[in-house]
C-alpha cells in the first residue's frame, strides 16, 4: 500500500528532472548528510554506521540535518543509507571500518552459491522503507525526498574485491575470465535493485538515483557489455513494475561516474536525468545528449576547498555552461561527486547561495 502525503511545496527538482524550465536550478549535494556536518559527527560518535542505517529514527534524523541547516536554500533530501545494503540483503556481511570491508568476498563463481536464492527486500530492507516513510512525513512537503541504490557493476566490484580497490584486479578477472557468470551475477544484483527502488518509491521516495561510481573504470566497450544492460534492466524493470502495481512513476537519475565517453548511449538507457562528474563541460554533455534527458552536476567537489572567490567563480562558470538561452532548463545543480569530510559547512552554504544567484533566469 502506498501512503498519501501532504502536497509538495518546492517541486523545482521534479520539474527540472522532467526537463522543464525552472526559475533557477534546484540544488542538492551528493553525501549532503555526512561527516562534514558536526551534527552528523555527533550522532555518529555514539552509533555504528550500519546501526544508523537500520534505525529509522536515526536515519530520519540524519537525513533531515542538512535540510534543517540549509532551510530554504536546499531543494532536496536524500535518504540516509548506503549502496552496500544490497550485498547485505543478498546475504553478505559488510563492515564499515572506516571504509567498507567484506570478511567473506566472492572469490570464484562457485561462491555465488553462498548468496541468498531469493531476496525479499521487505524482510531484509524493511527498515529503509520505514525510514523513507518517516522522513516523508517529517518533511511535511518542504522538499522532495530522493531514494537510491548502487548500480550492479559498482556493487559487483565491492562484493568481489571485498572493499575499495585501486586496481579492480579481482572483479576484472571475473569479467574477462568468467564473462557469462559475471553477467548472470550482474543481472541478479539488478533484480534486487529493481525491488529496492520500487519499495523505496512505494514508501515515499519522489525521485530515485542509481550510483554507478565505478563506471569509469571500464573501457567504453566493457561498460556497454557488462554495466549498461544491467542499468537498462533497472530502468525498464522499475517502470514496468510501477505500472503493473498502479503506482505513479517518479523520475530516475543515473550517475555513471567517469562514463562521459558513453553519454550518447546513456541518454537512451531509460533514465530521465544523467548525473555528470566534473571531467566534462556541461555544454559539451548537452550537445551529446540533446534534449533527451535532464542533466545534474557537476562542480569538482574540491572547489569547496578553494575559498569563496573560487566557489563563486566556478559556480558562475558552471551555470554559464549548463544554461541554454539564458535559462536553467533541465539542470539540477550538484557537485560532480560527493562532498568530502573536510568541507566547512558555511562554504557549502555559500555554494548553495551561489547556485541560486547564478542559475536564476535574471542573472544573465
Ligand atoms: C561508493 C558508494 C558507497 N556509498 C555510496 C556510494 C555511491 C556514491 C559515491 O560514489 O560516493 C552512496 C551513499 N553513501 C551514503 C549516502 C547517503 C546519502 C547522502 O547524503 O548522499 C549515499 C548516497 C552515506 C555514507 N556512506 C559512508 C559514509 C561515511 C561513513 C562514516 O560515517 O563513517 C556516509 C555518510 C561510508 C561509505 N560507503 C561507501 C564507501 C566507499 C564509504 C566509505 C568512504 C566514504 O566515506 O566515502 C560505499
Amino acid at each position: 500500500m502506498s501512503e498519501t502525503f501532504v502536497p509538495l511545496k518546492n517541486d523545482l527538482l521534479l520539474r527540472a528532472a522532467r526537463g522543464e524550465e525552472t526559475e533557477r536550478a534546484p540544488v542538492w549535494v551528493m553525501r549532503q548528510a555526512g561527516r562534514y556536518l558536526p551534527e552528523f559527527r555527533a550522532v555518529r560518535a555514539n552509533h555504528e554506521f550500519f546501526e544508523i542505517c537500520r534505525t529509522p529514527d536515526l536515519a530520519c534524523e540524519i537525513t533531515l540535518q542538512p535540510v534543517r541547516r540549509y532551510k530554504g536554500i536546499l531543494d532536496a533530501a536524500i535518504i540516509f543509507s548506503d549502496i552496500l545494503v544490497i550485498p547485505q540483503a543478498m546475504g553478505m556481511e559488510v563492515l564499515m571500518n572506516p571504509g567498507p570491508s567484506f570478511p567473506d568476498p566472492l572469490n570464484v563463481p562457485e561462491d555465488v552459491g553462498k548468496l541468498k536464492k531469493v531476496v525479499d527486500v521487505n524482510v531484509e530492507l524493511g527498515y529503509l522503507f520505514e525510514a523513507i516513510t518517516k522522513v516523508r512525513k517529517e518533511l511535511n512537503g518542504e522538499v522532495p525526498l530522493i531514494g537510491f541504490c548502487g548500480a550492479p557493476w559498482t556493487l559487483f566490484s565491492y562484493m568481489i574485491e571485498g572493499g575499495g580497490t585501486k586496481t579492480f584486479q579481482k572483479c576484472k578477472t571475473w569479467l574477462f575470465k568468467y564473462p557469462e557468470e559475471s553477467k548472470a551475477l550482474l543481472m541478479r544484483i539488478a533484480d534486487v535493485c529493481v525491488d529496492l527502488l520500487v519499495g523505496q518509491i512505494k514508501a515515499g521516495a519522489q525521485l530515485v538515483q542509481v550510483f554507478d561510481s565505478w563506471a569509469g573504470e571500464l573501457s567504453p566497450h566493457d561498460f556497454a557489455t557488462f554495466s549498461l544492460p544491467s542499468l537498462r534492466h533497472i530502468s525498464a524493470g522499475v517502470r514496468s513494475r510501477l505500472a503493473t502495481e498502479n503506482v505513479s512513476a517518479v523520475p530516475m537519475t543515473l550517475f555513471a561516474k567517469g562514463a562521459n565517453q558513453s553519454l550518447a548511449t546513456l541518454a537512451d538507457a531509460g533514465y530521465d536525468v544523467l548525473g555528470l562528474d566534473w571531467c566534462i563541460d556541461a555544454a559539451e554533455a548537452r550537445r551529446i545528449v540533446g534534449n533527451r534527458v535532464a542533466l545534474q552536476g557537476n562542480l569538482d567537489p574540491n572547489v569547496l576547498y578553494g575559498g569563496r572567490e573560487a566557489v563563486q567563480r566556478e559556480v558562475k562558470r558552471m551555470a554559464a555552461s549548463f544554461k541554454r538561452d539564458g535559462s536553467a532548463k533541465g539542470w539540477i545543480a550538484n557537485l560532480g561527486h560527493g562532498i568530502t569530510p573536510g568541507v566547512d559547512p558555511e562554504d557549502m552554504r555559500f555554494f548553495l547561495e551561489c547556485v541560486h544567484k547564478y542559475s536564476a533566469k535574471t542573472s544573465f
